[in-house]
């Protein structure tokens, strides 16, 4: 089931997500949070980090999942996604870092790597709320548009849509690694809620596609349709033809 949330102004959009994340943690101190990068959820990891500070919201107890890595990028170069979430949340809050798990997107055995997320990911029971950004291909995590989707943890190509859409962060399209480590939709589907966000006009045609269109793998985000608990984030341009 889709529950649609239009909100009117960012700042909206960021009290909105922030409050559902610190809810579900007020209520359950020791959540499984599944977390996204990109620049949709940077305002709402903002707002947490403000409600963390005025004592609303503790992460001490609290595990988070990210859904992806890029390939080939140390941990340290400032697009990798695990230098993205130390800097956008994790260094700002109480969360333990050794309770924070990113994929790894440079070990030497990619696949051994892959196998090893599943595996953390099983033994840590289900994801109690998994944010997602959507690209513009459709592609939630990085499972892009495709003939087949993976379910588990697994190495992608990246579309040349995602590399384009990203090469804005790296001084070249060239610096855009080619491969990431993506969460499957298989492991994004298992969790209990999801919170699905979108902002902007160039987000509105493909978030219809994915919510009110087919179920296919050239939208992997229409998958979404079939879980029981979606939350869908927008700003009134991304929601505009919902
Ligand atoms: O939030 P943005 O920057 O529009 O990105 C949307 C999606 O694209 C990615 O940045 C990857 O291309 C994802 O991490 C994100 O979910």
């Amino acid at each position: 089931m889709l529950n649609i949330i239009k909100v009117n102004n960012e700042q909206q959009f960021n009290e909105t997500g922030a409050s559902l994340i610190a809810s579900l943690l007020q209520i359950n101190p020791r959540a499984n949070l599944g977390l996204a990068t990109g620049s949709t959820p940077v305002g709402v990891y903002k707002r947490l980090i403000e409600l963390y500070n005025e004592g609303l919201v503790s992460f001490k107890d609290a595990q988070s999942y990210n859904l992806d890595e890029y390939i080939g990028l140390p941990d340290n170069h400032p697009e990798s996604y695990r230098r993205f979430m130390n800097e956008k949340l994790f260094d700002h809050i109480d969360i333990q870092k050794q309770n924070t798990h990113v994929p790894s997107g440079n070990a030497e055995n990619l696949e051994q790597a892959a196998d090893d997320y599943n595996r953390l990911l099983e033994d840590a029971g289900l994801i109690d709320l998994q944010l997602l950004g959507l690209g513009h291909n459709g592609h939630i995590g990085f499972n892009e548009p495709a003939e087949e989707l993976q379910g588990p943890t697994h190495i992608v190509t990246l579309d040349e849509v995602t590399r384009n859409a990203n090469a804005r962060f790296f001084n070249s399209i060239d610096e855009v690694p080619t491969h990431a480590i993506t969460m499957g939709i298989g492991s994004i589907l298992k969790a209990k809620q999801i919170l699905l966000m979108a902002k902007g006009a160039d987000k509105a045609e493909i978030l219809a596609t994915a919510l009110k269109g087919p179920l296919t793998t050239k939208c992997p985000a229409s998958f979404l349709q079939t879980h029981a608990n979606v939350v869908v984030l927008v700003d009134q341009a991304a929601g505009r033809l919902l």
